[in-house]
């Protein structure tokens, strides 16, 4: 019998999740790894060769430090659910003129729900990931809180969790530094993985060409949405578009248009295929509507709530009110937010504590 039961380690090949992997079965966990196949880089049509953690290499790095510490690890066919969850919400975000966050929806559905229905097949008590966030239970309520590594923190792509999922999660790394997690490697004898540097595109568009392989995904979208009108603020047109879903708010580069001044993308219509240029003072806007919402430390709002919120993994957060009652939920910034992208995830926290999230519904330019 393990001292502490029997746990789940989801091993990307990766340096986090192996030491993640190593140190529970030091603590005498019974660990069991596992490395899922999310995607097929033969079939994707991307120029760029396997790069992300679905690759050979990947899966040999895993196994052979299940074996070099005797415990079993297993290859786990995920492409179905993947597919089903998370590319196919991809492309309809973008369909939909927003900017998706695939990898938050990777990681409720698949690294949680689907991890965890064969965590029960393998009669695994716990689930354990490389996210360098820790979890914290008050009050009857599982909630996940900042990493202790700033540059690392993952807290924000964990908004989505379950109380299900979250009371069955074990977050080994959230009280470490990468580079003590590197030592870590080295000291267990595995010098290339500490050496292994970190990967930041999206695992199934390795090239990060996100136009082409909405290109390769939706038949006739190019020739069906090009030609669209590029217009300014007040209405103007100054131009035409290649199509609405490759455009991105924020977006300075590559736009065809000359105007004499910098233009930003500010907003996008796919009712009517516009897409609205602006100047960057024209990005900022004070209040948002927040949709798909899912409450951690508190099981909602019972009045007003001051909180500071992020729009985007690197965002140091806004102070602000999240409106009680509000559906999509409204938030008033205190200073007014640049470049809200609808699509991208909102975060709430209280200190360090995630509150909850939401995906963003619409950015809205004055306050009611
Ligand atoms: N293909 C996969 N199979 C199993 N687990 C995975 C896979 N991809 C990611 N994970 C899990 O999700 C965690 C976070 O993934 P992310 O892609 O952010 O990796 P990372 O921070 O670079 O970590 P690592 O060094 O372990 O790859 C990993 O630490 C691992 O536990």
């Amino acid at each position: 019998m393990s001292k502490h039961g029997r746990v789940l380690v989801a091993m990307s090949g990766g340096v986090d999740s192996t030491v993640a992997a190593l140190m529970l079965h030091d603590q005498g966990y019974e660990v069991v790894g596992v490395t899922m196949k999310t995607w097929d880089y033969a079939t994707s049509g991307s120029s760029k060769k396997e790069t992300g953690c679905c690759n050979l290499d990947s899966f040999n790095d895993a196994r052979a430090a299940a074996v070099k510490h005797g415990f079993p690890h297993y290859i786990i066919d995920i492409r179905e659910e993947f597919g089903h969850f998370v590319i196919n919400n991809f492309i309809e975000e973008y369909l939909s003129g927003r900017t998706p966050n695939p990898c938050i929806l990777c990681n409720t559905h698949i690294k949680w729900e689907a991890l965890l229905r064969r965590a029960d097949a393998l009669h695994c008590d716990y689930i354990a990931t490389g996210h360098y966030v820790n979890l914290k239970y008050e009050n009857g309520r599982y909630f996940v809180s900042k990493g202790v590594d700033e540059n690392k923190d993952q807290s924000y792509v964990m908004w989505g969790l379950s109380q299900e999922c979250l009371s069955r999660t074990i977050f080994p790394l959230g009280k470490y530094h990468k580079t003590e997690i590197r030592e870590m490697a080295l000291a267990y004898g595995f010098p290339e993985l500490a050496r292994k540097s970190e990967s930041y595109e999206i695992c199934f568009i390795p090239d990060n060409d996100y136009r082409g392989f909405l290109k390769r995904k939706v038949e006739g979208l190019e020739s069906q949405t090009r030609g669209g009108k590029l217009v300014w603020q007040d209405g103007t047109v100054v131009g035409e578009h290649e199509g609405y879903p490759f455009y991105t708010v924020g977006q300075r580069k590559g736009l065809g248009v000359a105007l004499g001044k910098p233009a930003y993308v500010t907003d996008i219509i796919p009712e009517t295929n516009t897409v609205v240029l602006g100047e960057e003072r024209d990005l900022y806007r004070p209040t948002m509507e927040v949709y798909k919402l899912n409450w951690m430390k508190y099981p909602g709002l019972n009045a007003d709530m001051q909180a500071t919120i992020k729009v985007r993994y690197r965002d140091r957060g806004t102070p602000g009110v999240l409106h009680a009652g509000t559906d999509p939920l409204r938030v008033d910034f205190d200073t007014p937010v640049k470049g809200i992208a609808p699509g991208q995830s909102a975060v709430f926290y209280e200190g360090d504590d995630v509150i909850g999230g939401g995906i963003i519904l619409r950015s809205v330019k004055e306050k009611h």
